[in-house]
């Protein structure tokens, strides 16, 4: 093995410590590996390639490592981690055997476990024969997802929308493009497909920052489903907007294309670094504000407020898949309970007879629906905007208040049925598996609301 293949094995084994063993988010893990910046991109790319594999797949395959032991029980940590890396090679990225099998061989006695080289040796040996044939016999979303995943969804969603929530898990999402204007064009330029919300889609994979119109600003990452939130204001040409719990910035950058005067706040002056350099690339202008959403109380109330408040992120578990092994229920109760403050400060921030937007990217009901139901029950001061159906379909150069008909044409995307995605009380409800003709949508939650009177 050359010392660049050891190299990423044994960071991909530190990473899969880090997110399974101390609840680092992977992104973090990822960034503040001190030998991940020496390798090339093709290895790092490798790198991040297999860990999500495992995070994705590690129901299934600690199921096909249990059944290859010969005696039942768990290995060692480290050497079951060893395990996991080379069974997602052989069963998933089509490595071939002896590399996968000689590569975790070499990584076992590098990391102090040279007593468990023959065990890995049989282990990846027999999953190398067996190990596809069996995968596809497996009950593939059931196995990787958490029980606690598992039940909470069938409750809310019924199994049928379960089953669409954990296939959707198995597979990387595309990436989606929110452009500033012109959306055909583009689509064009990039060679993506149009979607029938304005989003552009192209495949995963290749450095997004070499695309065409990335440096001069033309358009930024965004998934399809958290576009939706701000093209629900109506017409903001002019208005005063608070974004708040705005970093890393997707949905300041469309208030502001809107035409919007926005205030975009957030607790964390790190990230919100990052809202500055995004607004600074695309040539937009927005106040950024360093504070604490649940107290910050500005001169005056706004004529639209958007609330995206900070959530356990399991609509994400796509492009996340250490979502499924780093939250807990304990994380989704509190995580509710700083929604629920978000969300009753947040309306005193709106003037009378303006909007507020509440939003989460999960799909946990109690970071969505009840949280509304809450505040509801709770504030006399406002009432719910139902969601039609066709706003959600009208572009970014068309206008967020101009409705279907005048937006992007569907293009070579065909017409979705965008109705899915709401719920029966007006509220943007995505689930991944839906749309699944056009590549899927990430879970979002999203609520309308209009502030009645003082
Ligand atoms: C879901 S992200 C926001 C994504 C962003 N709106 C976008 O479209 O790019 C949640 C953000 O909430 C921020 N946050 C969490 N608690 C906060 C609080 N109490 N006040 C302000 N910001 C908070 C986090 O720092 C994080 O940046």
């Amino acid at each position: 093995m050359s010392d660049a293949s050891l190299a990423a094995r044994s960071a991909a084994l530190d990473l899969l410590r880090d997110v399974l063993r101390k609840s680092i988010p992977f992104d973090d893990a990822f960034d503040a590996h001190p030998e991940l910046r020496g390798l090339d991109p093709r290895d790092r790319g490798f790198v991040r390639l297999l860990v999500a594999t495992v995070l994705r797949r590690l129901g299934q395959l600690d199921a096909l490592i249990q059944g290859s032991l010969a005696k039942p029980g768990l290995p060692k940590a480290t050497v079951h981690d060893i395990l996991r890396l080379g069974a997602a090679q052989l069963v998933f990225l089509g490595t071939p055997a002896h590399a996968a099998v000689d590569t975790a061989v070499e990584l076992a006695a590098a990391k102090g476990a040279e007593p468990y080289k023959g065990l890995i040796n049989a282990v990846l040996r027999r999953i190398g024969r067996e190990g596809v044939e069996l995968a596809a016999q497996q009950d593939a979303g059931r196995l990787n997802t958490p029980d606690w995943l598992w039940l909470a969804w069938r409750q809310a969603y019924g199994i049928a929308r379960t089953r669409g929530i954990v296939e959707a898990h198995l597979h990387e999402a595309p990436l989606d493009i929110t452009v500033k204007a012109d959306p055909a064009a583009w689509a064009e330029r990039l060679e993506a497909t149009l979607l029938p919300t304005g989003t552009l889609r192209r495949p995963t994979g290749g450095g997004v920052t070499e695309l065409p119109g990335f440096a001069e600003g033309a358009w930024w990452v965004q998934d399809l489903a958290a576009s939706l939130p701000a093209k629900l204001f109506g017409d903001l040409a002019g208005k005063r907007v608070y974004d708040l719990c705005a970093a890393p910035g997707g949905k300041t950058a469309q208030l502001v294309a809107h035409g919007a005067q926005v205030t975009a706040v957030d607790r964390s002056a790190k990230r919100l670094e990052r809202v500055r350099e995004n607004l600074t690339r695309l040539n937009l202008t927005a106040e950024v504000l360093a504070a604490d959403a649940a107290t910050w109380t500005p001169d005056q109330p706004a004529d639209a407020v958007l609330l995206d408040a900070p959530c356990s992120a399991t609509g994400a578990i796509r492009r996340h898949p250490d979502i499924l092994r780093v939250k807990t229920p304990e994380d989704v109760a509190k995580l509710a309970k700083a929604q629920s403050r978000l969300l009753a400060h947040a309306v005193d921030l709106v003037k009378p007879g303006g909007t507020l937007i509440y939003c989460t990217c999960s799909i946990q009901p109690e970071e969505g629906e009840a949280q509304i139901d809450r505040i509801l029950a709770r504030d006399p001061r406002i009432e719910r905007l139902p969601i039609e159906p066709g706003e959600l379909g009208s572009g970014p150069s068309s206008g967020p208040s101009s409705g279907p008909s005048s937006g992007p044409s569907s293009g070579n995307a065909g017409d979705a049925d965008l109705a899915e995605l709401l719920n029966e009380r007006g509220e943007v409800r995505s689930l991944p598996g839906m749309l699944g003709g056009l590549g899927g949508i990430d879970g979002f939650f999203v609520a309308r609301l209009r502030r009645l009177h003082d």
